[in-house]
């Protein structure tokens, strides 16, 4: 069967970056990270779900002491009142004084990393920085400084290489992007 188009639910996806190109991609982002943080021993916080494949990929590629954990921000309704809480679970490395770089799948609007970074900045760590695996720079509404992005992507709807479309699509290993 052809990789170059996939169907999730009712939508067409087509190809769009292959898994070498990703790869390649970040082996550059390793490489900045391996020179930047080669006095520390950075926390590494992979933002579940979509980051898995990011976060599994990159880490190969990390050659300093380093640690890894796993982090969700989950919603909630708040029964005081109609909006949604973001709520940060997973947490329970000790990351206070300690250099984090959030792993992320892609970097959209940028609210989730800004939810993100104010819940992390409560835990007082010496530093926090961001790799996103994609960035979308014409949908971000946020002043974000991302200081680790291995590819700047248009503003179309991605799937595969751990990204979903409800549900579907996590375990692809090329990113495919919808047919307009
Ligand atoms: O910059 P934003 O507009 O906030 O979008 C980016 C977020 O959207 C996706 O997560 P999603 O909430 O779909 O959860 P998932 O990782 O479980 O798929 C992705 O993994 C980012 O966390
Ligand atoms: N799968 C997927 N999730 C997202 N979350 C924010 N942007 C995207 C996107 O383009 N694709």
């Amino acid at each position: 069967m052809s990789d170059s188009t996939v169907q999730l639910h009712d939508k067409e996806f087509t190809i769009y970056l292959q898994e070498n190109e990703i790869r390649q991609a970040i082996e550059r982002l390793a490489v900045q990270i391996n020179q930047d943080y080669k006095e520390n021993t950075p926390v590494f916080l992979a933002v579940l779900n979509g980051s898995f494949m990011f976060a599994s990929d990159l880490m190969k590629e990390i050659k300093i002491p380093c640690e890894i954990s796993f982090i969700k921000l989950a919603s909630y309704q708040n029964t005081q009142s109609t909006g949604t809480v973001k709520e940060l679970v997973g947490l329970n490395e000790e990351v206070r004084s300690r250099h984090i770089i959030i792993l992320e799948d892609i970097v959209d609007t940028g609210h989730t990393v800004s939810v993100l970074l104010e819940k992390l900045q409560a835990f007082s760590p010496a530093s926090i920085q961001i790799a996103s695996l994609l960035l979308k720079p014409a949908s971000l509404q946020h002043p974000l400084q991302l200081k680790y992005t291995a590819l700047s992507i248009p503003n179309d709807f991605v799937v595969g290489y751990g990204l979903d479309y409800n549900g579907l699509g996590r375990n692809l290993r090329h990113l495919y992007k919808v047919k307009s």
